[in-house]
């Protein structure tokens, strides 16, 4: 199919969302732990993802993939906690009915303690609300403590590094052989913010391309596993420095099964989330090295500032507060650089 441009990050759908991506001229869509699915069995149903894609195919939008299952689908397997093993039995019943729904790419991380920012309204260009992080402010807490993936007592159960591998390594053995069977790929996102120091009393494993390559081994080569390439994840450690590395060791191996495609300014100890353009990458010239490694994959758009008219989409995960001027803005951006670069308007 080619490298192209999907809406993505969906936490709820409805038909203004659908509206949305049909106005934005996008033919596909993804998305991130949608409350459209209840789960309440701790896995998802066949039934449930089955009227979730055929809605979007009715609006005439194909669905690439779903990132992230509830917190509570899994989060005995993120900490190593009792009644786990029935956690990654769900887990991979929810890979099969994916695939009994023709839904082939489930997205993953391996963050118990979740993404960590520092302030969720800082002001970007032109007073954009934005999201960002300073090492120095970890010790007040994590600001997206209220996220619906973030779990709610982080600091009484460290973890060390050596003992998450562990889980992850349980996890991968578990989960993979069952997602190549059933013809699902699971998309590893790395840490955000990309620290090698722990946070809320848990380490962060991912955080560098030394981890993702780590990561990479411990999949045994399984078709099944590849990357989530989050740009911004990615960025924060060292821009195109980091995000380069990453594109040319996973890329030709065919492990991009994704991307994520946002920008921050700065990198850690200091970062904060930007429009595209303004930040540490230069869009086009990672576009450029994305279709040079042969990725044909799909790209969304991600976190995106919060401008004028804008809800705050870390706490308002409702269709009115998605459909946001901040992410056409992000779309429209990427859709002018691969149209420049000569990506075929029906690719994108
Ligand atoms: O932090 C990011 O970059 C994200 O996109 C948050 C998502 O929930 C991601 O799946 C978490 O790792």
């Amino acid at each position: 199919m080619g490298m192209r441009l999907a809406m993505g990050h969906i936490d709820e759908l409805d038909d203004t969302v659908l509206a949305f991506a049909r106005q934005l001229g996008l033919s596909s869509v993804q998305f991130h732990t949608p409350s459209n699915l209840s789960g309440e069995h701790g896995y998802w149903e066949v039934d449930e993802l089955v009227a979730l894609r055929r809605r979007c195919e009715d609006a005439g939008l194909r669905v690439e993939g779903i990132e992230n299952v509830p917190l509570w689908h899994w989060d005995k397997v993120l900490f190593g906690r009792p009644g786990r093993e029935a956690q990654l039995a769900n887990y991979c019943r929810t890979i099969r009915n994916l695939a009994a729904a023709g839904i082939t790419v489930l997205g993953h991380h391996f963050l118990p303690g979740y993404v960590w920012r520092t302030d969720l309204r800082a002001a970007g260009r032109g007073g954009a609300l934005v999201t960002a992080f300073d090492a120095d402010r970890v010790d007040e807490g994590n600001a997206l403590a209220a996220y619906k993936l973030t779990p709610s007592a982080t600091g009484a159960e460290p973890i060390a590094a050596e003992q998450l591998w562990d889980h992850y390594r349980v996890f991968l053995e578990t989960v993979l052989p069952v997602a190549e069977e059933a013809g699902v790929r699971l998309a590893l996102h790395p840490d955000d913010p990309p620290v090698d120091r722990p946070l809320g009393g848990i380490a962060r494993i991912l955080s560098s391309p030394e981890g993702l390559e780590r990561a990479h081994e411990l999949s045994g080569g399984s078709p099944a596993w590849g990357l989530n390439l989050c740009l911004g994840s990615v960025s924060e450690l060292a821009g195109h420095e980091s995000v380069d590395r990453v594109i040319d060791y996973f890329g030709p191996r065919g492990k991009i099964f994704y991307v994520h495609f946002r920008d921050v300014r700065g990198t850690v100890p200091r970062f904060e989330e930007c429009f595209l353009g303004e930040g540490n990458l230069d869009p086009a010239a990672v576009l450029r090295r994305l279709a040079a490694v042969g990725f044909d994959g799909f790209i969304i758009d991600d976190h995106v500032p919060a401008m004028v008219g804008d809800a705050d989409t870390w706490g308002d995960t409702s269709p009115a507060a998605y459909c946001s001027r901040g992410r056409a803005h992000a779309i429209g951006y990427l859709q002018g650089v691969l149209n420049a670069l000569g990506t075929a308007p029906a690719e994108v």
